[in-house]
């Protein structure tokens, strides 16, 4: 049997990053930037005003007080957007709007609720120092700053800084494309009437998010029935598509992939392994013609938690961001977890928190068949191979996936 370690290692080994193309900007969300983003430009551009009121000289308006007003002629008005149409002389001011370009000869504004106006001139009810109100030129990006560094991941924020850099394409790694694909004659497409004997597939919808979740483009398959030409048939639908990864899920247990096994030496490769782990024992990796693919078990909640341990990792290493760790914390169990089994448990749990510690509940019957047990849970408590349970009060460390 292979380690969780030793699968996730032969899986990886043969996944690489993927090229870099030119995306506009929103789509950027999520991906590896591939450039380094120097400004060249100065952001704000222009030495501008925080507030609305009036631009002044400081000197002007030295000892100004609300007994004591300074009153200064109003010369012209400058809304955002454009140019002072003149310069601030003594003894003048301009009124300003709120990101309007300080005018020449203005150091300071002056916010509209500490003046009053009469007729043409207004009066100034308080001493600022210099520079009060003013947002100056580059306080925000130097001109030749280095933004964003080539590898980083994008944010909404570096969205922003982008964009305001005038920006509307960046390079990034591309998505990848992943063909997800369900297998068996017991399954029928959600929307369909269900005859008697069959289910639905859950399978392909769970997994296709979870690529989205993890940054990659879900393509769906559909089912391939467990014949020969059905999965030949599927699998020349993938390729022709150009997909990065194949992902399916169902007959990899013992014997059943025969059919697929047979196939694929003709067209590819495909190890069938046993993973020290539980749910999700049986796994199937391999390529089919250079194209990786990734056999999930068909259990809805294996099928899950094998795609989070080893196709979460494939598409973040496509996309130059793996390893990726998720969010571990320590947990106490509120109550006991017996195994029949010496491999490396994950079991769903409802988390809570109380003094500042984590605490762990079960989500119920933990089979491989109970989905519902993975859709309460804040997370999975990782149980160690050598450890035969779990009582109440003990540790256990536990992966946030939402
Ligand atoms: N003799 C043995 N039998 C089984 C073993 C074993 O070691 N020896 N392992 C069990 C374990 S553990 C798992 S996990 C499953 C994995 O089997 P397969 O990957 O071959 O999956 P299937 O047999 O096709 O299906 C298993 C189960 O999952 C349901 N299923 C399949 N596809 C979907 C889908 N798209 N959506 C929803 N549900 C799906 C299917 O109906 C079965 O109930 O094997 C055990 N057996
Ligand atoms: O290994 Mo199976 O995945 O327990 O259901």
């Amino acid at each position: 049997m292979l380690s969780v370690e030793e699968a996730e290692k032969r899986i990886l080994d043969s996944i690489h990053v993927l090229n870099d193309v030119e995306v506009s900007l929103l789509d950027a969300l999520g991906l590896t930037l591939t450039e380094d983003i120097i400004a060249n430009f100065d952001v704000p551009p222009h030495s501008n005003s925080a507030m609305d009121g009036y631009a002044v000289r400081a000197e002007d308006i030295v000892g100004a007080s609300k007994d004591k007003p300074v009153r200064l002629q109003v010369i012209s008005n400058v809304p955002a957007g454009y140019l002072a149409d003149r310069a601030v002389q003594p003894g003048t001011a301009i009124r300003i709007m709120t990101g309007a370009p300080l005018p020449e000869g203005a150091d300071t504004v002056v916010q509209v609720e500490l003046t009053e106006t009469e007729g043409d001139k207004v009066l100034v009810k308080a001493s600022l120092p210099r520079g009060r109100n003013v947002r100056l030129a580059g306080e925000d990006i130097k001109s030749g700053q280095k933004v964003l560094s080539s590898g980083e991941i994008i944010s909404a924020a570096d969205i922003g800084v982008l964009a305001s850099l005038g920006r509307k394409t960046v390079r990034c790694i591309r998505r990848p494309k992943v063909a997800i694909l369900a297998t068996g004659d017991e399954v029928v497409e959600p929307g369909e009437v269900l005859p008697p004997g069959k289910i639905y597939n859950s399978n392909s919808y769970a997994v296709a998010a979870q690529v989205k979740e993890a940054g990659g483009i879900p393509v769906l398959l559909g089912i391939a029935r467990d014949t020969r030409e059905s999965l030949a048939n599927k699998l020349q639908e993938a390729l022709a598509l150009q997909v990065d990864l194949i992902v399916s899920s169902g007959g990899v247990s013992v014997g059943d992939f025969d059919l697929v096994k047979d196939m694929l030496t003709a067209e590819g490769s495909m190890e069938f392994w046993q993973v020290n782990m539980k749910p999700g024992k049986p796994l199937a990796f391999g390529h089919v013609r250079g194209v990786p693919m990734l056999g999930l078990p068909g259990n809805p909640v294996s099928s899950m938690i094998s795609f989070e341990l080893f196709g979460r990792p494939s598409i973040k290493k496509m996309m130059q961001q793996y390893p990726e760790e998720r969010t571990m914390v320590t947990a106490f169990m509120e109550e006991g977890y017996k195994k029949t089994d010496d491999r490396r448990h994950f079991v769903r749990v409802k988390l809570h928190r109380s003094n500042g510690k984590f605490f762990a509940r079960l989500t119920g019957e933990q089979g491989s068949g109970i989905l519902t047990s993975l859709m309460h849970a804040d997370g999975i408590a990782i149980v160690p191979e050598d450890k035969p349970a779990l009582e109440p009060g003990d540790e256990v460390k536990v992966m946030l996936i939402r």
